[in-house]
């Protein structure tokens, strides 16, 4: 946005009697909420996307609500892939984040993640189900990030090299809509009650998040110029569990 539209937006506000603002999003949100505040409106932010790819807070709103979706969807597809000896690839959303891939991937015990924060080899994937194949596990449940690569090219890739054709279930936006989960609703409750109390407090330019359960603020600046850090252990222990 301008600085023309960002002094225009403050007017706005000024002009409405709007004395804190609550913003609710992701980056681009948190630019404009960090912008806002410079110019002096009270302005708190709160994460808020699918991605849980904020730093600085454990989850973002909406991301169980996600992840419960694809563990929903890799359930119903899992009844398939056991009483057909098919393979499915998954392709989940998060462009640049692999946490939907990951958390989904592991709650429902799929056989491999891939996510952009982790370097794969395909040659691997392909060698891991055929030698599962030999044993007898007869299928397997591929997750991909959407950021990592298109899940048909992954797929055909794959059956190139294994000789095992997976089919490809791209969840797409479904993942976005319906009913969020109850931990959807708690932590937005808590945190946007907390965005409140902070604001009443006199605390602007700041984001809220939620670490190891307790709800915390940080200054916005940092939050943006942060990437947010995956979690290996989590990435480590999917892998372990699938093995
Ligand atoms: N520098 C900025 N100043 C003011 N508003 C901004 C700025 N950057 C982004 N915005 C506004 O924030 C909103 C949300 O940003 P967007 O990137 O679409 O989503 P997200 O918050 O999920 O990253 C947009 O409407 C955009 O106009
Ligand atoms: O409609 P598109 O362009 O595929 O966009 C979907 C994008 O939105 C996201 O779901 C994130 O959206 P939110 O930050 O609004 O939750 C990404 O995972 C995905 O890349």
């Amino acid at each position: 946005m301008t600085p023309e539209g960002q002094q225009r937006g403050a007017e706005v506000l000024r002009a409405r009697g709007i004395d804190g603002l609550v913003v609710i999003g992701g980056d681009g949100s948190y630019q404009g909420a960090n912008k806002l505040s410079k110019l002096g409106i009270k302005t708190m932010g709160l994460p808020g996307t699918i991605d849980n790819d904020i730093p600085f807070t454990d989850f973002t709103i909406g991301f169980d609500t996600a992840v419960s979706i694809v563990v929903d969807a890799i359930n119903k597809l899992r009844d398939t892939m056991t009483s057909h000896e098919r393979s499915s690839v998954v392709e989940v959303m998060g462009r640049h984040c692999g946490d939907i891939a990951l958390y989904a991937g592991l709650a429902s015990g799929a056989e491999t993640i891939l996510v952009p924060e982790v370097p794969f080899n395909l040659d691997e994937v392909a060698m891991r189900m055929q030698e599962n194949f030999r044993h007898g596990k007869r299928h397997s449940i591929i997750v991909v990030a959407e950021g990592v690569g298109d899940g048909e090219e992954i797929a055909a890739r794959i059956a190139e090299l294994s000789g095992i054709e997976p089919r490809v279930t791209c969840l797409g936006h479904i993942q976005r809509g319906g009913t969020p989960t109850h931990n959807d609703r708690v932590l937005a409750s808590r945190l946007g009650d907390f965005a409140v109390q902070k604001l009443i407090e006199g605390e602007s330019g700041k984001a809220c998040g939620i670490i190891k359960g307790e709800l915390v603020t940080t200054d916005i600046d940092l939050v943006t110029s942060t990437k947010k850090e995956f979690n290996m252990e989590l990435y480590n222990l999917a892998l372990r569990l699938s093995q």
